[in-house]
Formats: structure tokens, C-alpha cells, sequence
């Protein structure tokens, strides 16, 4: 199988494993990314069931609305009974990084404000150690200099992402090298450098769920 039918094939067991929790007034949370998108094809062809949806970026809000499906600003709404989003990474605690789509500070809000948090993903994501994939880090943009020299004493090489503005209007850089043995350290390390806004660890709230999909099927993961 490619990685697209992989993608394909967790998108469609997301919204297997979501549809017993829909009812008409079931709010969905979101994610954003290549898997995500998927993800909201699938839901459509459910969205009678539910009442609506907070998205994690303006890009998925919009493939939402294009599918006729209902987006609430989070502050409308109550509660989430889920959340759906992508990684680019998961080790076995289903710790993630995210936010190579540069949507990471919404992703972890909106999964902070979720009951439960199922993450979907390819094989190719499972690793042992995060950090082969660089770390974002969202920061304002007057900081640049200052969080990056704060990287590099933690022993990382953030690199800028050149032209890329979130969609909070702030910048991203990308940290290299970082091998992550304690991922709620770090990620908790990194928010308490003055001009970060987000990091894209998401292990102090890590996923609850990890749909893999592999070229034996799609297997569930719990913590
Ligand atoms: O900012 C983007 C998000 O964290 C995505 O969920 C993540 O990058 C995974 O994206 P994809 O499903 O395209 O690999």
C-alpha cells in the first residue's frame, strides 16, 4: 500500500471509531494536515449525525464549510466530545510531534479542550525516540534571535521556516537534533522560554488513542 491509501484507510477507521459518539448535539474537534484532510472527507458523508465542528486552522475550516458541514468558533461551544488530528510523529506513550503543517498552537488547544483525543497516522510515524522529525516551535516574531540562541542551550539548531505565518500571525522555527528522551520535560522546558507561544510536543496532553495504519490493517493503540 502507498502512504496515501495508509492515510485513506485511517481516515475511514477514524470515523468507524467516532461514529458511535455522535449524536445531534455532538461538537467534533478537528485536526489539520494531509491525514486530517481525509479525515473531513470521511466525516461528511456523516454530517446529518452531528451538530458541527471547531476546526484547528483556517485551512480545515474551510474544507469543512466546502463539505456543508457546520464550524463553531471555540468559544461557542461548551464542550468537545473529540478530537481528530494527524502527527508527524508518535512514540509508544503516544507523546506526539505536531505542527509541520505549522497549525500547532490551535491543535493543542483544541485537544486541550477535547475529551478525548484520537490520533491518526500512518506507520511511518511510529518511531522509538521522538525527534527525527524537527521540532516547530511557534514564537512572535520579535523573539527570533533570543528563543533560537534558548534552543541551541538546550541542544537543538532551530532553523526559521522561511515565509510560513501561522495562522495567529507569528513565525516558526524548526528545531533539529533534538533527541527527546523526557518529552514532558522538554516540552515544558521550551513554553518557558520568554517569545514561544507553542511548542509542537504534545505530551503533557498526549493523544488518548493512535489509529496506525499498517499494511496489515489499522491497529488501535492505547496508552
Ligand atoms: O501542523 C500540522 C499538523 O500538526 C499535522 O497534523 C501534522 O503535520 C501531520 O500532517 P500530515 O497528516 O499531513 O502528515
Amino acid at each position: 500500500m502507498t502512504q496515501d491509501e495508509l492515510k485513506q484507510a485511517v481516515a475511514e477507521a477514524a470515523v468507524a471509531y467516532i461514529l458511535p459518539m455522535l449524536e445531534t448535539d455532538t461538537i467534533v474537534g478537528v485536526g489539520t494536515g494531509s491525514t486530517a484532510n481525509l479525515f473531513i472527507d470521511e466525516l461528511a458523508k456523516h454530517k446529518g449525525l452531528f451538530d458541527g465542528t471547531v476546526a484547528s486552522s483556517e485551512a480545515s475550516a474551510e474544507r469543512l464549510k466546502k463539505h456543508g458541514i457546520p464550524v463553531y468558533n471555540l468559544n461557542s461551544v461548551d464542550s468537545i466530545r473529540v478530537y481528530v488530528d494527524g502527527a508527524d510523529e508518535s512514540n509508544d506513550h503516544l507523546h506526539l510531534i505536531k505542527g509541520g503543517g505549522a497549525a500547532l498552537t490551535r491543535e493543542k488547544i483544541v485537544a486541550a479542550c477535547s475529551d478525548e483525543f484520537v490520533c491518526i497516522a500512518d506507520e511511518s510515524k511510529l518511531v522509538k525516540v521522538l525527534g527525527d522529525f524537527p521540532l516547530p516551535v511557534e514564537i512572535i516574531p520579535m523573539a527570533r534571535g533570543h528563543v533560537a540562541r534558548e534552543l541551541v542551550k538546550l541542544g537543538g539548531d532551530p532553523v526559521y521556516r522561511e515565509g510560513v505565518v501561522t495562522d495567529n500571525g507569528n513565525h516558526i522555527l524548526d528545531v533539529y537534533n533534538l533527541e527527546i528522551l523526557d518529552p514532558i520535560a522538554l516540552e515544558k522546558s521550551i513554553d518557558g522560554i520568554v517569545g514561544v507561544v507553542t511548542n509542537g510536543l504534545f505530551a503533557k496532553r498526549s493523544a488518548d488513542v493512535l489509529l496506525l495504519a499498517t499494511k496489515d490493517g489499522v491497529k488501535t493503540l492505547k496508552k
